[in-house]
Formats: C-alpha cells, structure tokens, sequence
C-alpha cells in the first residue's frame, strides 16, 4: 500500500514550537575603549530568514563575527540546546554555523571548483547542492574564482559554506555593490536555502529584507531596539525612518 501524504503529525511539534536554532544573550563586544554592542539578545527562530537591521557602523558585522568568536565578546551564545560561547571558532563552525563574511573571501588564483574542493575535496562543483542552486558554478567550474563578477564569487561563497551541513547561516550584507539583477539572484538563493536552513540575514537592502525575511532584529546604539515582523517594519514608513534613517530603498529586488 502506498503512503498518502498526511496532514501534520500532531504529535510533531509545529515550526513555532520548535525552540530557536540560536540564542544570543547579554552580548558584550569592546574594541579598545569604544563597547559597542552592549547587551545585545535576540533569538533566531529554527525557520526563515531573520535580517539584522541597523544604521552604519552600528555593529551588524560584530555581532555575526562575535557569534562565531571573530570578535572580544562576552555573553551567552547558545546553538540548538548547546551553550558555544566558550568554544574557539573552529568548533563553533564544526558545530553547525555557517558564516559567509561580508568580503567573499573566495581564492581568487584557484577555479571554482578548486574553491568548492576546499571544502568537499571529493566532489567540488559536481556535489548535488551546487548543481541544484548553482548550475552557473557548474558551467563555469574551471574559471578562476578572481575572474568571477562579485555576485558569482557571493555564490561561490555561499556554496561553499552550504556543502557543509550547517543548523544555521550567518550571511553579511551578501547584495553589497552588486547589480540590481545580481541582487535579484542572490535573494532567489538565500529563499531557497531559507527553505531546509535558518539564516541569520545582514542586509541593508528594504525590498530584499521585505521580500525573504520573516523576522527582523533592529540594533542601535548597542543594544536592540525592535524585534518583530519584517513584512510590518518595512511596510511602516515612520518606524524605519526612526530605526534605520531610511524608508524603502529605490534599488529593489524585482
Ligand atoms: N577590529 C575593530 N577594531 C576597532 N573597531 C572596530 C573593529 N571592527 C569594527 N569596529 C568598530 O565597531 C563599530 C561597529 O562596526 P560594524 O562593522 O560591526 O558595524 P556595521 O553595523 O556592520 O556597519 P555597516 O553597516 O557600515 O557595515 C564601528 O564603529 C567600527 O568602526
């Protein structure tokens, strides 16, 4: 007898029962005399994409590089269950984040599928992933990652971090400088990997954040100052004028 698909198993728990993937608890980060994140907490829901919003300069990148030990910090970092804060940064990727910095940090002298070997040295560019969200990287597996444009090197850095298995991606300002059709592509990935992995989102860009988002976490002046919807920040004018100095952005994604 062949399984009919079912409803939900009500034993299960639903995506809102599910405790956060990760917790960020009383988040101190000091760089000389300057603190500049000051207590900072929030939580990462165990689906969707939640973009960490806030002015320039106001600490997004210290926070996603606090998490994985990149930065001075102290506080409680807790990654499904399990308290990470006191683990070196090696074990905390080895424990299930995944970090792709705002720089790329692809090997520019090496190909694409050199790069992807990097971290998969069996199949690089032949692994079921990349052919799945990145059939360019495939066609382009022998180029040299420097000769890339800025969105296929995002791509090579986000592929590369997705062939290990990750609870949870931090992705820094993954659109920055890129063309608006870049910048459409980009999102089409980051919602499709939202889909099986959470993703701890930097983005400066409003119609991206309204578009793949589910939640957002506001920081300013080293602490947050708004937690909640994303749909419902970006569509009140007023509120992100007063968090971000911004409304609506004009280069959009489509
Ligand atoms: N290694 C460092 N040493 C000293 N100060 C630093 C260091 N890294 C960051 N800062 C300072 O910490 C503050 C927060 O920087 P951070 O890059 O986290 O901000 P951000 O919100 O990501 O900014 P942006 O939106 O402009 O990328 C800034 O004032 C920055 O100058």
């Amino acid at each position: 007898m062949t399984e009919q698909p079912t409803a939900r198993d009500p034993r299960s728990p639903s995506p809102s029962e599910v405790g956060p993937v990760l917790t960020v608890a009383d988040l101190h980060v000091r760089y000389g005399g300057s603190h500049v994140l000051q207590g900072v907490s929030f939580d990462v829901p165990a689906t969707g994409v939640t973009a960490l919003l806030g002015r320039n300069g106001v600490g997004k990148t210290t926070t996603l590089k606090a998490i994985i030990g990149l930065a001075p910090r102290s506080g409680r970092i807790v990654l499904r269950g399990k308290e990470i804060q006191d683990e070196p940064t090696p074990r905390i990727i080895r424990a299930g984040i995944g970090y792709v910095p705002e720089d790329r940090e692809v090997f520019g002298g090496l190909t694409v599928d050199e790069n992807l070997r990097l971290v998969d040295p069996d199949l690089g560019v032949d692994a079921p992933i990349v052919g799945r969200l990145f059939p360019d990287l495939v066609a382009r597996g022998k180029q040299r990652a420097g000769t890339l444009s800025g969105g296929q090197q995002q791509m090579v850095s986000l592929a590369r971090v997705l062939l290990r298995t990750t609870s949870v991606l931090l992705v820094d300002e993954p659109t920055k400088g890129l063309a608006p059709k870049l910048v459409t592509e980009v999102a089409d990935v980051l919602a499709e990997v939202a889909r099986t992995t959470p993703i701890l989102l930097v983005e400066q860009n409003l119609p991206l954040v309204r578009r793949i988002a589910d939640t957002v976490v506001v920081l300013d002046a080293g602490q947050v100052v708004h937690r909640g919807g994303a749909a419902e920040l970006v569509a009140d004018a007023d509120l992100t004028r007063e968090l971000l100095g911004v409304s609506m952005r004009r280069e959009g994604v489509a």
